[in-house]
C-alpha cells in the first residue's frame, strides 16, 4: 500500500494519507511501513502512544527540548481531534505560527509534527482515541508546555472552554518561554 506526504502550510508538518482496502466487513489499512516512512525523510520511531478523551478535552500544546526532542506521527483511531502543530525554531520564518487540521477515526490520514514543534490536540466528540508515534522516548526532564490560549499564538480552537489539565492551564505563555530550538 502506498502513502502520500502533503506538506501544509509550515511544509516541515505533512499531512500523510494511506490507501485503503474496505471489503463488506470493513476496512484494513497499512498505518505504518518504515521504508515509506525513512524515504520521506521522517526519522525511526521509539515509542508509541495512545489516549482516549471525552469530548472537548485540549491536550497540549506539548514538546520535549533537545536532546529529547520528539517528532510524533499522529493519527485518530475513533472520534474527531483538531491536531495542532506550532513551529518553535527561532530561526523559521513561520517562528510561532501554527497548523491545524481535523482527524477523524478511520479517515486515514495522519499529521506529522518534526521535532521542533509543539502539539496539541483538541477533541471534538466522546470517546476520542489518538495514538501517535514519538521518535524520542518521554523525558519528564525534557517534557514542556506551551499556553493553549496564548494569543500571540491564536489557535482558533473550535471549542471556547475545553476541559484542560492543571498543568497545561498553568504552561507559560511563548514569549515566557525558550524552547531552545
Ligand atoms: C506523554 C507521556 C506521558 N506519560 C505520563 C505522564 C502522566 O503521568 C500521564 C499523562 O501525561 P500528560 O498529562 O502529559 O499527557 P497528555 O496531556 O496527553 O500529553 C500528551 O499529549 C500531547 C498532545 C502531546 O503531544 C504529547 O505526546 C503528550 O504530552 O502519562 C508517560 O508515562 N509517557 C509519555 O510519553
Amino acid at each position: 500500500m502506498d502513502f502520500t506526504f502533503t506538506p501544509l502550510a509550515i511544509p516541515e508538518v505533512l499531512l500523510i494519507e494511506h490507501q485503503v482496502a474496505r471489503d463488506e466487513r470493513g476496512f484494513f489499512v497499512e498505518s505504518y511501513r518504515e521504508d515509506a516512512f525513512l524515504r520521506a525523510g521522517l526519522p525511526r520511531f521509539v515509542q508509541d502512544n495512545h489516549s482516549r478523551s471525552g469530548a472537548h478535552v485540549l491536550r497540549g500544546l506539548h514538546y520535549q527540548t533537545a536532546p529529547m526532542a520528539a517528532g510524533k506521527l499522529v493519527r485518530c483511531l475513533a472520534g474527531r481531534v483538531y491536531d495542532v502543530a506550532v513551529d518553535l525554531r527561532r530561526r523559521s520564518p513561520s517562528y510561532g505560527r501554527f497548523v491545524a487540521v481535523e482527524l477523524t477515526g478511520g479517515d486515514c490520514r495522519m499529521l506529522w509534527v518534526p521535532p521542533g514543534f509543539a502539539h496539541g490536540l483538541l477533541t471534538l466528540e466522546p470517546d476520542t482515541e489518538v495514538a501517535y508515534k514519538v521518535s524520542a522516548y518521554y523525558s519528564p526532564a525534557h517534557d514542556r508546555a506551551l499556553r493553549w490560549n496564548d494569543p500571540a499564538i491564536g489557535i482558533p480552537w473550535p471549542v471556547a472552554d475545553p476541559l484542560v489539565s492543571a498543568k497545561d492551564r498553568a504552561a507559560p505563555l511563548l514569549a515566557e518561554s525558550d524552547p531552545g530550538f
